[in-house]
């Protein structure tokens, strides 16, 4: 097998591994090479492998795998950080914003100097409550559960339940778990659907936790500082008179770890 270059990256603690595949050279339908470079003891180790690839419609597509080498729905940490390795390999433009494509549709992004990076979400078409919960599609679907103090939740216990309750079954869902809000700033933490295991941010997550905050909580603007144990992310949107969120923008640090090679 062709050795493979990979790039490691991590946003907010939610980590990555990045590969510039523009020359198909990936066998991205291989689950078992994925899962085995993501694996934490005999692998690379990240909660996600993100493919870079040639697109017609924008300047590159993102393909994103979650660590069980399956490809899923939208990351919005990976799509920050590959907005920072696209900029950082010179494919795309440092300080002014670009677009790329990804499973959910174009995505408008800006990295600036230290790779802190705005990244436009996909809209929401809306937000349903539930009985112990709120459940909502940012890219990938959330169920958010507003609790007295993250920090003493079993994340793992209870993410697993609601992951696979009945309810949001067969595709399953990932979970959050977050506090009550303070001037804007809200703690949650995330159990993630084919990570399934807590991950240290969660980036379609944070932009479920701030909507169903900003619903569930009429004192509280659109503006959100949200505190994941990997870091800081900021999110803001805009509701719409038919229930919808536009204009939702996710902005935080994409950090280079290092590179190597694989195989
Ligand atoms: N595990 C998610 C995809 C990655 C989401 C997360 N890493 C983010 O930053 O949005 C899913 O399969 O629905």
């Amino acid at each position: 097998m062709k050795k493979i270059h990979f790039y490691k990256y991590h946003g907010t603690g939610n980590d990555f591994v990045l590969i510039d595949n523009r020359d198909k050279s990936f066998k991205s339908s291989d689950v078992q090479l994925v899962e085995s470079i993501c694996h934490r003891r005999f692998g690379v180790g990240a909660d996600g492998l993100m493919l870079l690839e040639e697109s017609d419609k924008a300047l590159f597509f993102m393909r994103y795998y979650n660590s069980d080498g399956k490809e899923s729905s939208m990351c919005g940490n990976g799509g920050r950080c590959i907005a920072a390795f696209a900029a950082d390999l010179g494919i795309a433009p440092r300080g002014e914003y670009f677009r790329f494509f990804a499973v959910d549709g174009i995505h408008e992004a800006f990295v600036d100097e230290e790779n802190e990076v705005k990244l436009k979400m996909t809209d929401v078409s809306g937000i349903k409550k539930e009985m112990d919960g709120w459940f909502l599609d940012t890219g990938s679907p959330h169920f958010v559960r507003m609790v007295d103090d993250p920090s003493v939740i079993d994340v793992v216990k209870e993410g697993r339940y609601w992951r696979n309750h009945e309810r949001f079954a067969p595709a399953g869902t990932n979970v959050n778990f977050v506090g009550q809000p303070q001037d804007g700033k809200v703690v949650m933490r995330t159990y993630e659907r084919g990570v399934e295991d807590e991950t240290w941010s969660c980036g379609t997550g944070a932009v479920a936790s701030a909507i169903a905050t900003f619903v569930s909580n009429n004192k509280c603007g659109n503006h959100f500082l949200m505190k994941v144990p990997g870091g800081e992310l900021k999110v803001h949107f805009e509701s719409r008179r038919d229930g919808g969120f536009e204009n939702i923008w996710l902005i935080g640090p994409a950090k280079y770890v290092f590179e190597g090679t694989w195989g």
